[in-house]
């Protein structure tokens, strides 16, 4: 099977800083994947050199055999922070990524009102960021990814700032659109036990410069669930594996 993101020997300095060296990963379509790794070791810079939003200097990205030199419609892309407009409302927002591009895809009302019923909004179409709590928040900056339809999704640290209930919530929700629509994610997080629990394949990076050390392959059954998924004793053996490979354990 072909790789539908393939990353090959990508190196990136900034300001003669080298953050990432020798990258090489396959991500193949549907799978779900997460990025672990010290703070500061690339892995924010790796999901915007994925997306297109910075250029590489060493080694090639390819999506779906292309190599990226710019942001696709293919991408979606969730940011640590939500990017909310504060003066536009629910529905604005998630309607935000296609009004601002002539080319993309309109969503008919049907397909809008499914979308906010999938992030559990119905009812706050007309509420504006700051009547929302933090988890609706970043509901609707996933939404604003999910509204173009990628085929790709990348995450960075989407759900970093939201208190452990929220944060379980939300994963869920994830998990449920994930099994759902089957579309590839690319999750970096902080957390090892989130990783486990949503991914496919955890890629683990080593400190600054950056490059992958360890492919852990995820075999957990699915659908997960996160309450039942936790108590299966191969979860914990992922999540020690992972904390000794992070060092934190
Ligand atoms: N645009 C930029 N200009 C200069 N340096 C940058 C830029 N973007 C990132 N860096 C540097 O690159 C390094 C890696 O940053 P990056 O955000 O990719 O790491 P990270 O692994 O995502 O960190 P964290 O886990 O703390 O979010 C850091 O030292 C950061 O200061």
């Amino acid at each position: 099977m072909s790789a539908e993101i393939s990353i090959t020997g990508v190196g990136k300095a900034f300001d003669g800083r080298k953050v990432l060296e020798g990258v090489t990963a396959d991500i193949h379509a549907a799978e779900f994947v997460s990025v672990l790794g010290p703070s500061g070791c690339g892995k924010s810079t790796l999901l915007r050199l994925i997306a297109g939003l910075i250029p590489f200097e060493e080694g090639a990205i390819l999506v779906n055999g292309e190599v990226v030199t710019a942001p696709s419609a293919a991408m979606g892309f969730v940011f640590q922070t939500s990017n909310l407009l504060p003066w536009l409302n629910v529905r604005d927002n998630l309607l935000l990524g296609i009004n601002l591009d002539a080319g993309a895809q309109r969503l008919d009302e049907a397909a809008l009102a499914e979308l906010v019923e999938t992030l559990g909004l119905t009812g706050f179409e007309a509420s504006y960021p700051h009547q929302l709590s933090g988890g609706m928040r970043h509901r609707v900056a996933i939404g604003q990814a999910l509204a173009r339809n990628p085929q790709i999704l990348l995450m960075d640290e989407p759900f970093g700032a939201l208190d452990a209930l929220t944060r379980d919530r939300l994963n869920m929700e994830l998990l449920r659109l994930w099994q759902r629509d089957r579309k590839t994610v690319v999750l970096v997080t902080h957390s090892i036990s989130e990783a486990v629990l949503l991914s496919d394949r955890v890629l683990v990076m080593s400190e600054r410069p950056g490059t992958i050390i360890e492919d852990v392959r995820i075999d957990l059954p699915r659908p997960r669930d996160p309450s039942v998924t936790r108590e299966d004793p191969a979860f914990g053996d992922y999540v020690v594996r992972l904390s000794k490979l992070m060092g934190v354990a």
